[in-house]
């Protein structure tokens, strides 16, 4: 569904991705995983056309797209929950949820009841605004908003980050329905072993810049662990 092939990206006159090749097949839940700096993020916002990348090529459902804009992306599918969350803090949560609309291929103009499905809360809070939901509530918001486009593919940047336990299992639960039920490809970038191993059914280990392992969680030993999670 997805094959990056030696991309690499560069701060000003630092690189950070360095030949990064990765494959995620459709369907599949592939977890992303590395130290602190090792990348992640950097790679995620390349796949999602929010970072210029110096060069290599990105396939999505084997056509070149690392030309095309981050709206284009959107619009063929690719959902992206950032790192943070980013959620409009002014806008209500009903206008944080219509931002994904212009992006449906079908032209659907009403937020899809799957999302309330998934979170309930959304639907209880329709008209609050976002910078006054808790940070698990924003979260959710956040995922929400990236399932209001109709995607193919989630990609999700640390969603547990600062979040409460209750809600990170539900969290979980949410990534696992998507993946398994709706049939989405998700991309998740998480340094917590126990969600990763929960959730993820693939990993690519990333050091450095570059994707050094890649294969079934079930394959996740304590010498990898050791050699490219430790700190
Ligand atoms: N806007 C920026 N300008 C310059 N350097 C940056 C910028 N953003 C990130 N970097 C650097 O790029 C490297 C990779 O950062 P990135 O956020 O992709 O790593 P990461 O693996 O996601 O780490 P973390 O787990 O801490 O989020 C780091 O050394 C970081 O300091």
């Amino acid at each position: 569904m997805i094959r990056i092939e030696k991309l690499n990206q560069k701060y000003g006159g630092t690189q950070i991705l360095w030949d990064l090749d990765l494959e995620v097949e459709r369907g599949s839940c592939t977890c992303i995983m590395g130290r602190n700096g090792a990348g992640k993020t950097t790679l995620l916002k390349c796949l999602m056309g929010l970072l210029p990348t110096s060069d290599g090529k990105i396939l999505y459902q084997g056509e070149s797209i690392e030309g095309s804009p981050a709206q284009a992306r959107a619009k063929m599918g690719i959902g992206y929950v950032p790192q943070g969350r980013d959620i409009f803090p002014l806008l209500t949560v009903e206008e944080n949820l219509q931002i994904g609309l212009p992006a449906r291929r079908d032209g659907l103009k009403k937020i899809p009841e799957r999302v309330f499905e998934l979170f309930p809360v959304l639907k209880d809070m329709l008209h609050r605004r976002g910078g006054d939901l808790s940070g698990g509530q924003q979260q959710q918001l956040a995922i929400g908003r990236a399932l209001v486009i109709d995607p193919k593919v989630l990609i999700l940047d640390e969603p547990n980050e600062g979040i409460q336990p209750n809600i990170v299992r539900q969290i979980a639960d949410v990534v696992t329905q998507l993946n398994e039920e709706d049939g989405l490809t998700v991309i998740l970038v998480e340094q917590k072993l126990g969600f990763a191993r929960r959730v993820g059914k693939e990993f690519r280990l990333m050091q450095k810049g570059s994707v050094v392992a890649a294969d079934k969680m079930a394959n996740l030993d304590d010498g990898l662990i050791r050699q490219y999670l430790a700190v």
